[in-house]
């Protein structure tokens, strides 16, 4: 077998190609009315959205603009402590913004919670949550998310965005892997 294809590797797939693709013009429908006449800055973090940061903004019909931010949990298991560090931080100022952080999942919820609570401290005018997966059943914190394309089971998922140990994030779809990757 080709050692380099991917098709072996997945399990079941979650989330379509084209489900993903139905799900973001509703939601950009929906952030296209929420922020109508208002001026909107998204922000993606690296590297899980820049998926979904790319598709969304074109599924979008008003003006935005792009910024990006990297963070790295860090502790001592595998598990995100919930301690972040900022690694790449915004270029924009967010004085009297409108943000939309936009991410790939939602898994405990320990990343975002710390994001939004350290821009909301730099003085916008509002900072809501877009975010392509959530796993309603790994919440160790609840946040408030505006803008949730699907809700998926408590399992490792990889695609649109999402990696296992760096590979994956290419795949067009969400899904699970085989066993015989983590051997
Ligand atoms: O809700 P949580 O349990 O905090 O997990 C979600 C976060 O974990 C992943 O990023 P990761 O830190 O793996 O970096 P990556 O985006 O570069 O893959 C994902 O992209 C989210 O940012
Ligand atoms: O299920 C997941 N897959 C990949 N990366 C992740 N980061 C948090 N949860 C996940
Ligand atoms: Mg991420």
């Amino acid at each position: 077998m080709d050692n380099n294809d991917l098709g072996s590797d997945i399990d079941k797939v979650l989330v379509t190609e084209d489900q993903i693709k139905a799900r973001l013009v509703e939601l950009a429908e929906e952030i296209d009315k929420d922020y109508a006449g208002k001026d909107l800055l998204i922000v993606g973090v690296l590297k899980g959205a820049v998926m979904v940061m790319a598709d969304l903004a074109r599924a979008l019909h008003s003006h935005v603009t792009m910024d990006w931010m990297a963070v790295s949990s860090y502790g001592s298991g595998t598990q995100s402590s919930g301690v972040v560090r900022i690694l790449k931080d915004l270029d924009a100022d967010l004085t009297g913004r409108h943000v939309l952080v936009v991410e790939d999942i939602i898994d405990s919820g320990l990343t975002l919670s710390w994001l939004v609570s350290n821009l909301g401290s730099r003085g916008p005018a509002s900072v809501e949550i877009c975010t392509m997966l959530r796993k309603p059943e790994a919440a160790k914190v609840s946040i408030d998310v505006k803008y949730v394309g699907f809700d998926v089971p408590n399992e490792f998922v990889i695609g649109y965005g999402l990696d296992y140990a760096e590979k994956y994030r290419n795949v067009p779809f969400v899904a699970t892997l085989a066993e015989h990757v983590y051997k």
